[in-house]
């Protein structure tokens, strides 16, 4: 039996592109004057003390730290601080209506029907915390934050380290074989299935390849059951 589901985000609830050609431009191009306008409200603080702890630079300014976070998007890292950060500026974001976090059609009723069922529903992203209650409550299906039990982002582990998906079933207390991870990536779907989970990749934009791990085009194909025998 399937007790709890951990969804990923990008390429599984919602579109690569909303994150790579919204989300990603958005935090860029407003970083600079974010950091300069807010560097000493206590999450913005807090934020760069983590990145100066990242970078072992504890003597790093703001021109330093920028320059440092440009980096880090350039390569796509998955730094906490610069998800904190990212985070934060999205906030502005989706208060100000500039975008709506986007969901596939099919996720919202998918999951609501798995809540109903009494099975736990769980998101885990390299982006922050925040910026996935962000999404999920200001999405293009409405305010789906109830329908969520939890969510973990990179301070649990990084996603493709299988201790990650060790320390979640922990926090969890849930036998591995009851979790099913949700993932458009091998890698990640590979580091659960070493901890122990029951996987199932989303293949949003199908490409003919020899399946790895059970797979969905849709949440609405995702059989629960049959994932879990
Ligand atoms: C919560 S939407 C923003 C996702 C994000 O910032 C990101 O880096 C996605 O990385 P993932 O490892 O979850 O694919
Ligand atoms: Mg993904």
């Amino acid at each position: 039996m399937i007790k709890a589901v951990v969804t990923d985000i990008e390429g599984t609830t919602s579109d690569i592109r909303f994150v790579h050609q919204v989300l990603f431009p958005y935090a860029r191009e407003r970083l600079s004057e974010f950091l300069r306008r807010r560097e000493h409200e206590p999450e913005v603080a807090a934020a760069l003390s983590e990145l100066r702890h990242e970078i072992a630079r504890p003597g790093a300014t703001v021109a330093d730290m920028i320059a440092e976070l440009f980096s880090f998007m350039d390569e796509d890292r998955k730094s906490t601080a610069l998800k904190m950060i990212q985070g934060m500026i999205w906030r502005e974001g989706y208060l100000k209506g500039d975008f709506q976090g986007h969901l596939y059609p099919d996720v919202a009723p998918r999951l609501a029907e798995w809540r109903q069922q009494g099975i736990s529903l769980y998101a885990y992203s390299s982006g922050s915390v925040e910026a996935q209650q962000l999404l999920f409550g200001y999405s293009e299906s409405g305010d789906l934050r109830p329908l969520f039990n939890g969510y973990f982002d990179t301070r649990i582990g990084a996603k493709r380290q299988a201790a990650s998906y060790r320390n979640i079933a922990a926090r969890l207390q849930c036998p591995p074989k009851e979790i099913l991870f949700l993932s458009d990536i091998i890698q990640e779907l590979d580091a659960a299935r070493e901890a122990g989970w029951r996987t199932c990749q989303l293949i949003r934009d199908p490409v003919k390849c020899p399946p790895l791990h059970p797979q969905a085009t849709h949440f609405n194909q995702i059989d629960l059951q049959e994932l879990a025998s």
